[in-house]
């Protein structure tokens, strides 16, 4: 799994990849330049249109000298624009790079740009090399760079952002943030992301095994993490083998929860699905998905099963049903909606849910749970220090879901689309997830592949249906990730 490190960790992971691949620095900002190249030319834009490529003096300007190169080689028209006085001292490699631009781009002063013309603007200003908020001097060629309105695409960072602390002063605010390596930390904050624009990831050759030493506890989960952390299931499989789950979920008026997750309980692979429901509702969920199974009696033996998932509208009435469930299960559970409501405004409760269970606020129920953040990096470390405290795994809903296991470690997870902002979407995940943990998935495996095929699954139906994406769909897609990542 890709490491996150921290912005002052970029030199000394430049300094073990240099050594190790037996290149000059040089050579590896030319790589990185080359990996934004290949994803301008996936961007097919239009090539009539200027490229106006802002460059400071450090190795960030340094990218946009070879960028403002390699894309003149390509036949665009572009122009650079200085955001150094003329004879100031540059990074050893921005210098290079600078003389190598060719004598067709036109190199200007900041001040010259005319933000009226069309075109498309690439920030090569400040990347991970700042480390305060910036100077006052520096201002005014942000301001310029976002009085532009046509494209902007920042190279590493959007000019102005920390890489990970939280930013108040003023930043570019891009459309598209071209990040080298590994995402910076600041550009996977919700808080960022009018500034940061859709984070595209540019490897530039540096193996995982070079970030071995650096001690960070954060990740990044890609596609290629998944497939070894699924069980994988032989010929003579029966359905007992795929797992007993129970969901207990929905109410009057809400019934539509238990059937959106009972039924992506059964699309993730269940063998066999329970749904609590109260009795007078039956009707509605087993006429909606036969192959559901309902109970009603809450004295049950809620050890039969071999994963249950507790919560989606069950109403704020439930606690004593909770805390029988909590005190009679030995194995973890998954907790979602009413029950995390519920657990917060009651937090006696916590110390019954088994170790290693699995809770998935959204960002309002986390508040009610650890309370009010000031900003993502705060929620972050409050999440932690209550999963280590309580030995549970939690996941903090939204884009860049964040998975945040009993060790300390937060991983953030790549899959998922805006469509999935939609009612019932969690609804959906917490049938994934106890599915999984049913299936006998560790809570860590079954967090992972269960949030990564809803992210995937939801990217597929977004890209069937855009904003006319419903929980449904998503659920509806859980079978072609299966197939997408090859998972048998
Ligand atoms: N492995 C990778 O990821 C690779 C990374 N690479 C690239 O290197 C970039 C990092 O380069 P870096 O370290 O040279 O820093 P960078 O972002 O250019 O900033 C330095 C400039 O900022 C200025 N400045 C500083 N503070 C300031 C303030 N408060 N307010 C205003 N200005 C301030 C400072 O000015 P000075 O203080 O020196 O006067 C100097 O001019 C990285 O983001 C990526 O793009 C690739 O090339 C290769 C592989
Ligand atoms: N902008 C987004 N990008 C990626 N995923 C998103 C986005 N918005 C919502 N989601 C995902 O959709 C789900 C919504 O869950 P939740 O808020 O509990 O919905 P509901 O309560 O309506 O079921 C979460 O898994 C969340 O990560
Ligand atoms: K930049």
């Amino acid at each position: 799994m890709l490491k996150i490190l921290s912005g002052d960790q970029v030199k000394e992971l430049d300094r073990i990849h240099i050594q190790n691949a037996g290149i000059s620095s040089h050579e590896l900002m030319e790589r990185a330049a080359l990996s934004f190249i290949s994803w301008w030319k996936s961007m097919e834009f239009p090539k009539n249109l200027p490229v106006f490529v802002f460059c400071g003096a450090g190795n960030n300007g340094g990218d946009g000298f070879a960028i403002a190169r390699l894309l003149f080689k390509e036949g665009w028209e572009v122009q650079v624009f200085r955001c150094f006085e003329e004879g100031s001292v540059l990074s050893a490699d921005a210098q290079k790079n600078l003389d190598w631009v060719p004598e067709g781009v036109l190199i200007y002063d900041w001040k010259e740009f005319n933000s009226s013309r069309e075109g498309l603007l690439i920030d090569s200003f400040l990347g991970v090399g700042l480390k305060s908020p910036i100077r006052n001097s520096a201002v005014p060629i942000i301001e310029c760079m976002n009085s532009f309105p046509g494209t902007k695409i920042s190279i590493d960072l959007p000019s102005g952002l920390l890489a990970d602390s939280p930013t108040f002063g003023p930043r570019v605010k891009a459309d598209f943030t071209v990040t080298f390596a590994f995402p910076k930390l600041a550009l996977l904050f919700p808080e960022n992301s009018s500034f940061s624009g859709k984070m595209v990831l540019a490897d530039i050759g540096i193996s995982e095994s070079e970030y071995a030493s650096f001690p960070t506890s954060y990740f990044f989960l890609q596609e290629k993490d998944i497939l070894s952390r699924h069980r994988v299931f032989g010929q003579f499989a029966h359905k007992g083998d795929f797992g007993k789950v129970a969901l207990v979920a929905g109410s009057k008026g809400k019934m539509g929860a238990a059937i959106l997750c009972s039924k992506a309980a059964l699309r993730t692979g269940s063998g066999l699905v329970t749904a609590f429901v109260p009795e007078d509702e039956r009707g509605i969920i087993q006429s909606a998905v036969p192959e559901v199974m309902c109970e009603f009696d809450e004295n049950t033996d809620w050890n039969k099963f071999d994963a249950l998932g507790v919560g989606p509208a069950i109403g704020l009435d439930k606690k004593d049903l909770l805390q029988d469930i909590l005190k009679a299960c030995s194995k973890p559970i998954v907790l979602d909606a009413d029950a995390i409501t519920l657990i917060a405004s009651n937090q006696d409760l916590i110390s019954l849910i088994p170790k290693n269970s699995i809770l998935t606020p959204h960002l309002g129920e986390l508040e009610r749970l650890i309370g009010k953040s000031t900003d993502h990096l705060d929620r972050l470390m409050k999440v932690k220090e209550f999963c280590m405290k309580w030995q549970l795994n939690l996941l903090i809903k939204g884009a860049y879901s964040v998975l945040s296991l009993v060790d300390g470690r937060q991983l953030f997870n790549s899959s998922g689309t805006q469509y999935m902002a939609t009612a019932g979407a969690g609804d959906v995940l917490t049938g994934m997830l106890t599915s999984f943990l049913g299936q006998g998935y560790a809570p860590e495996n079954a967090l992972i592949c269960g949030v990564y095929h809803h992210g995937k699954a939801g990217e597929l139906a977004g890209q069937q249906n855009r904003r006319s994406t419903i929980a449904s769909d998503i659920s509806e897609n859980i079978g072609k990730t299966y197939t997408l990542l090859n998972v048998l």
